[in-house]
């Protein structure tokens, strides 16, 4: 039996109440005949004791017993006696999978909803509508987020499927914008009509771009003449290429501002997007031109030359990533029959719209309709940097009559597919499921690079099923028609929410 005083039930619901640790309109539930974690409850507990706290000092006791593992420790205080310990600094809220261990990652994200809860005057999140149950967290330690707290499912629809140099796809989307998939199937429609989509990969090569400080522009510009000289390309190659099994250095691109010396690495990343592969590669690199110059200063990895996740000229003109173009001829009369419109009209409109009205705007590669939509729905479903979409939706569509202007010839040019099969987001289960669909799922097994490469091509085709319905729909005014009856919920609004307002003191 415990030595603790014995509260009544009324004390004891004041101080739980008190303390948050049950919600203040409720009364104490019926007890458990014993604490699911194994603690603190003998068979024969009172009713008091089933929900009494041990003191701080008893869980910290605990806790940091030196016999024990902290997983094991953990194991033996309840739910609440870990937030105790949380509550008072002694358990860092982020740290709690790492400390329970594998085996306990969803009790970890359970309490950590309670720390959040608890800690902002907001709904709580033990009843909240954000799901965290039934999940494989053990992928997304270490890996792919950090303080998890559940996760937020996004619908998942099939468009197409769409004919890719002679290959049949299903078009994988991710999206909460109605329309977008039935917009993209009917593109697919009218592309297969005409015998699908070729594409032509012209490039691929991941960027990094450091900035590196010397103590003058003349040393800089003495490193810029050995970093493009043959002999600094082969010595930083050497470097470069001793960290990865995959990343091969291709090119090298330097500019100087001032006594900043910007090095832009390209790489093939095997089947890796390689944002991380490259800035190894990278790290390593400058390690090795130090040795040759010794008066220069790394200022940072990425120096923004990359250019990674913002908008930048450099990546439209040089390419980032995988390079694709796609091209089709769709007959009129499926323009005419699926996409209500003439190839004339389309024609016009791309001119109009995609050319010169993103040249009016001072667009930077945006000389498309909607090539993000597309591009973003696919990189959510198959485990993408969603970040990455900024410079891969990078895009230009171009329209003109074909067979004395009877068919339409159309192409998109995507200089920037930053995508990879392995790593990052595609290991999560989803993720890879949508990849396996399309048969892509992870490493090629026999060429590294195949799989991202067909992952770039299929996204490329199939933005160009959506530029060609949305334009479509804009050419013959049906846009705003399409989005009433897809796009606009029948669902009542919800209620304002609740501010997020600072929460209660600490514990005492
Ligand atoms: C990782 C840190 C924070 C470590 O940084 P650190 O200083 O070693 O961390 P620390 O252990 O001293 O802890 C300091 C605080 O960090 C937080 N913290 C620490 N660890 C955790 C954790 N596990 N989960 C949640 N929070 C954590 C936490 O707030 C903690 O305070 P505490 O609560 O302990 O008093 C640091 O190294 C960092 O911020 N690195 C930068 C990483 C980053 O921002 N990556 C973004 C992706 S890069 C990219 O996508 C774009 C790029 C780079 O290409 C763009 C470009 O071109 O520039
Ligand atoms: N660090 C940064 O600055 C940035 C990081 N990111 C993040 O980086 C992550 C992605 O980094 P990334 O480098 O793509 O992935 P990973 O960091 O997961 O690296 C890929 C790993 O897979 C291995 N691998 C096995 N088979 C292959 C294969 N066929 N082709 C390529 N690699 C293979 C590589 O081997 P090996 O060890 O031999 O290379 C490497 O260990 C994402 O989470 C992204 O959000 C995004 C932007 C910037």
């Amino acid at each position: 039996m415990s030595s603790h005083p014995v509260f009544t039930v009324r004390d004891l619901e004041l101080k739980l109440k008190a303390a948050r640790l049950v919600d203040p309109a409720e009364s104490l539930p019926t007890p458990p005949s014993s604490n699911s974690s194994g603690s603190a409850s003998p068979p024969n507990a009172t009713y008091e004791e089933s929900y009494f706290l041990r003191s701080f000092d008893e869980c910290l006791a605990i806790y940091e017993e030196p016999s024990r593992t902290k997983g094991e420790s953990l194991a033996l205080l309840s739910d609440e006696e870990v937030i105790l310990l949380v509550d008072r600094g002694k358990v860092a809220p982020y740290a709690l999978e790492k400390l329970f261990g594998m085996g306990e990652l969803e009790r970890a994200i359970r309490i950590r909803r309670a720390v959040v809860s608890r800690a902002s005057n907001t709904k709580s999140l033990e009843n909240s509508s954000i799901p965290y149950e039934d999940y494989d967290y053990s992928r997304v330690l270490g890996a792919c987020c950090e303080n998890v707290i559940g996760y937020v499912p996004v619908p998942l629809g099939i468009a197409g499927p769409l004919t890719i140099d002679g290959t049949s796809y299903p078009i994988p989307m991710a999206t909460a914008e109605g329309t977008l998939v039935a917009s993209t199937s009917r593109g697919c429609k009218a592309l297969n009509a005409g015998g699908g989509v070729s594409t032509v990969l012209t490039s691929d090569a991941m960027t990094r771009g450091p900035a590196i400080d010397f103590p003058s522009a003349v040393l800089a510009g003495r490193a810029k003449v050995w970093v493009d000289s043959e002999e600094g390309h082969d010595v930083l190659k050497e470097a470069f290429e001793s960290t990865s099994r995959f990343a091969k250095l291709k090119s090298l691109k330097s500019a100087i501002a001032g006594r900043t010396l910007y090095v832009r690495f390209a790489t093939s990343t095997g089947d890796a997007m390689g944002m991380n592969m490259i800035s190894k590669g990278t790290e390593k690199a400058l390690e090795t031109m130090k040795e040759h110059f010794p008066s220069m200063v790394v200022l940072a990895l990425s120096g923004n030359y990359c250019t990674d996740k913002k908008p930048a000229a450099i990546n439209w003109i040089e390419g980032r990533g995988k390079s694709i173009v796609a091209e089709a001829v769709v007959p009129g009369k499926v323009v005419t029959t699926v996409l209500k419109t003439t190839v004339e009209a389309l024609c016009n409109l791309n001119i109009k719209k995609n050319l010169i009205g993103s040249a009016m705007a001072g667009s930077i590669g945006g000389f498309n309709a909607h090539a993000s939509n597309i591009l973003t729905a696919i990189f959510l479903a198959t485990g993408q940097d969603p970040a990455q979409n900024v410079e891969s939706s990078m895009c230009m569509t171009l329209m003109e009559p074909v067979n004395d202007g009877q068919d339409l010839l159309m192409t998109v040019t995507m200089p920037c597919i930053e995508v990879g099969t392995v790593g990052g987001g595609t290991i999560l289960g989803p993720q890879q499921g949508v990849l396996e669909m399309l048969g892509i799922k992870g490493a090629h097994p026999k060429t590294p690079g195949h799989n991202s490469q067909t992952l770039a091509r299929i996204i490329a085709s199939a933005v160009m099923a959506g530029e060609l319905s949305l334009l479509s729909a804009l050419a013959a005014g049906h846009l705003i028609r399409a989005h009433m009856a897809h796009n606009r919920s029948q669902v009542n609004t919800p209620a304002v929410s609740v501010p997020v307002t600072p929460g209660p003191a600490p514990r005492p």
